[in-house]
């Protein structure tokens, strides 16, 4: 498949302050993107970059194989094919939509009409042309707002917190809807988050950013399943981590008892690592007789999450179905229930490759 967009060793500065630290990536063209990261690890700056507002200090931006931004070449964002969505929306209150979708077509265009009608069509507000922004909801606004960016047929789609300002029920709605629109459409998109739910639902490849620097580029079923650092294991999906010491391959000891299977091979027998333990490998019996003792309950509809605390001290996550409630103080036993084993070196040496990990089923 054709390549829409590549950086290579993008690198911005404010001053002293590294925003943008050697960020590497590509994308194919007709996918989304996710950069995903807590605010001020560099993820507009990276967006902006892109789009032209920004300048390198190092490294090359090229969007369908043409160096937009780096040592041969500084291409105007007008002249760089790039559809923007901020955080605001920003169209023009006093236009109507249609003129506010029409805005980046060429005056005059014989298809200006036309082409109008088709993005309402794609974005699933026909009719609506005579109508003005205040007219219509957010979710409504945030539609005109993309197909105003793709009036122009650009060859890359660049969104910035796209949903941030919407309400809660929005939010879980509008990213699956919207990344319908731009299948449908085989538009290239990119878009900025620190919301994991957003990045996972509207995302091909999420780039989970820390403090400039990229850690790990890959799909969301990777990111959980694999993820290549303690950040992004942090960062994606909840989890705590485990102090425990590799015995050999295949077993490693911790607070829960030996865990089994799949110790990567790299990882040396007496290493002192962190075993990765999510939610869901945790499963609990409330036997009376068990070890482990409920400290927190938290309902999330569907499931309670449980912080559990084991006697030596170590803390666990574990998620239950909600129509039974263990209350706070209530002893339970514990049981792993780990498929592959995440292992992180406490000496902070290279990570193990994490081995016979689940496939990623897309
Ligand atoms: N124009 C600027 N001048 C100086 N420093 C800046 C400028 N823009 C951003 N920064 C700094 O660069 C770093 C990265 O900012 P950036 O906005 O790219 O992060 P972000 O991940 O998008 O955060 P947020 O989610 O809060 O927008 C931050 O430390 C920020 O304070």
């Amino acid at each position: 498949m054709a390549e829409a967009l590549r950086l290579e060793g993008l690198t911005v500065r404010y001053g002293d302050h590294t925003a943008v630290a050697d960020v590497s990536l590509e994308m194919e063209a007709g996918t989304i993107g996710c950069l995903l990261g807590p605010s001020g690890c560099g993820k507009t700056t990276a967006l902006r970059t892109i789009a032209g507002f920004e300048r390198p200090d190092a490294g090359r931006v090229l969007l369908q194989g043409r160096e937009v931004a780096g040592p041969a070449a500084s291409i105007p964002p007008e002249h760089r094919r790039v559809g923007m969505v901020f955080q605001d929306l920003a169209l023009f209150p006093h236009l109507s939509v249609a003129d506010n979708i029409a805005f980046g077509l060429p005056r005059g265009a014989a298809r200006r009409r036309e082409r109008v009608d088709e993005l309402l069509a794609l974005v699933g507000l026909p009719g609506a042309g005579p109508r003005y922004p205040h007219h219509l909801s957010g979710g409504q606004q945030q539609r005109v707002a993309i197909a105003r960016a793709l009036a122009p047929e650009p060859a890359i789609l660049l969104l910035d917190e796209p949903f941030s300002s919407l309400d809660v029920a929005l939010r879980e709605q509008l990213p699956r809807e919207l990344r319908g629109i731009l299948q449908a459409a085989g538009i290239t998109a990119l878009l900025v988050t620190h919301d994991q739910t957003e990045a996972f639902a509207m995302a091909d490849r999420v780039g989970v950013m820390s403090g400039g620097a990229l850690c790990q580029w890959d799909t969301p079923y990777n990111l959980y399943h694999r993820p290549a650092t303690p950040f992004v294991a942090d960062f994606v999906g909840l989890g705590v981590r485990l102090p425990g010491t590799v015995l050999a391959h295949g077993k490693v000891e911790t607070e829960l008892g030996l865990l089994e299977g799949a110790v990567p091979s790299d990882c040396p027998m007496g290493r002192q690592v962190d075993v990765l333990v999510r939610p869901d490998d945790i499963i609990l019996d409330p036997d009376g007789q068990g070890t482990a003792q409920v400290e927190e309950r938290v309902f999330r509809g569907a499931d309670y999450l449980y912080t559990l605390r084991l006697p030596g001290g170590s803390r666990l996550l574990s998620l239950a179905p909600s129509h039974n409630a263990y209350a706070v103080g209530t002893r339970v036993t514990v049981r792993p229930d780990l498929d592959h084993l995440v292992l992180f070196p406490r000496d902070g040496g290279p990570a193990c490759a994490v081995e016979e990990a689940p496939e990623d089923p897309d």
